[in-house]
């Protein structure tokens, strides 16, 4: 199988990557849109995207592509833990310019505020990319937020480790595809959800609590939702819901139609397991 993820090498993505599909072909690509577009186009049968982090929360891309992109499903959802290094070309020990993933800036931003309060930060396309970026260019004051594993591959020097604001740092990737078959992973399976995006009837009150009544009354438990610009104007949002039952084919068949009849507009993303990975 040919798999795609956000790298380059040694990207947070593909450490995830890599355990999830030990024995595949892997394609780093340089951003999330392109991991999307390799999957529609059919280059590549599945990608690995990251979708939430549990300091900085949701990667808005990735969601936002979710609702554009309308022949991807989520396969499975994978959760690792995330440890940030900074790190300096071992030749240049100054640095003034701090480069990273935004996501990785902000989940280190008070270690950042506290120990090098102005240094400047510049976003990059991925943590990796980053460390690949200082490693090519040591006459630079660049330093890089990464993994350890990227140090390693980009020859970089580790000033300061596990510098996230919060020990307990883990991101959820998704890998998506473009048929709705369930992944079988040898890996400890902790639950089973669904996915659906709904964007809601014309704007009235009470709105949003017809929708969710059509899961509260068939007892379908939702453990998340999140509303997300549709970007046609400001208060115009799409919601992302996942429902934490096992999928009851006949009462979710209901549900969907109810929210159908009600003007509400449903996108399946899947229904798939989650898993627990490695750092
Ligand atoms: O930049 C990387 O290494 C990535 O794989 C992306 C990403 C993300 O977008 O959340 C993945 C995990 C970490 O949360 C930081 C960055």
């Amino acid at each position: 199988m040919k798999i795609a993820f956000l790298g380059p090498h040694a990207s947070f993505t593909q450490l995830a990557c890599s355990q999830i599909f030990p024995n595949n072909e892997l394609f780093p690509q340089s951003s999330i849109i392109d991991c999307f577009n390799a999957v529609l186009n059919g280059d590549v049968d599945k990608a690995v995207v990251p979708l939430e982090n549990s300091i900085e929360g949701t990667v808005s891309m990735t969601l936002d592509y979710l609702y554009d992109f309308e022949n991807i499903c989520i396969e499975a959802e994978v959760v690792m833990p995330i440890a940030h290094h900074l790190m300096i070309h071992p030749n240049n020990e100054n640095f003034e310019t701090v480069i990273s993933h935004p996501q990785a800036l902000a989940q280190t931003f008070h270690f950042r505020h506290d120990h090098y309060k102005n240094i400047e930060t510049r976003d990059f396309s991925s943590t990796a990319a980053a460390a690949k970026l200082v490693a090519e260019n040591p006459h630079e004051k660049w330093a890089a937020i990464a993994n350890s594993y990227a140090a390693k591959l980009y020859g970089l020097k580790i000033i300061n480790s596990n510098i996230q604001d919060f020990e307990q740092n883990h991101t959820k990737f998704i890998v998506i595809s473009k048929n709705k078959s369930l992944l079988e992973l040898d890996y400890p399976k902790t639950s089973e959800k669904t996915s659906l995006l709904i964007t809601l009837p014309e704007d009235h009150a009470g709105g949003l609590h017809q929708v969710l009544s059509v899961f509260a009354w068939r007892q379908m438990n939702l453990s998340k939702i999140e509303s997300r610009t549709l970007k046609t104007g400001l208060g115009n949002y799409f919601f992302f819901m996942n429902i934490a039952n096992e999928w009851h084919p006949v009462l979710s068949k209901n549900a969907l139609e109810e929210l159908k009849s009600i003007g509400a507009t449903v996108k399946f993303l899947g229904h798939y397991n989650e898993y627990l990975l490695e750092s």
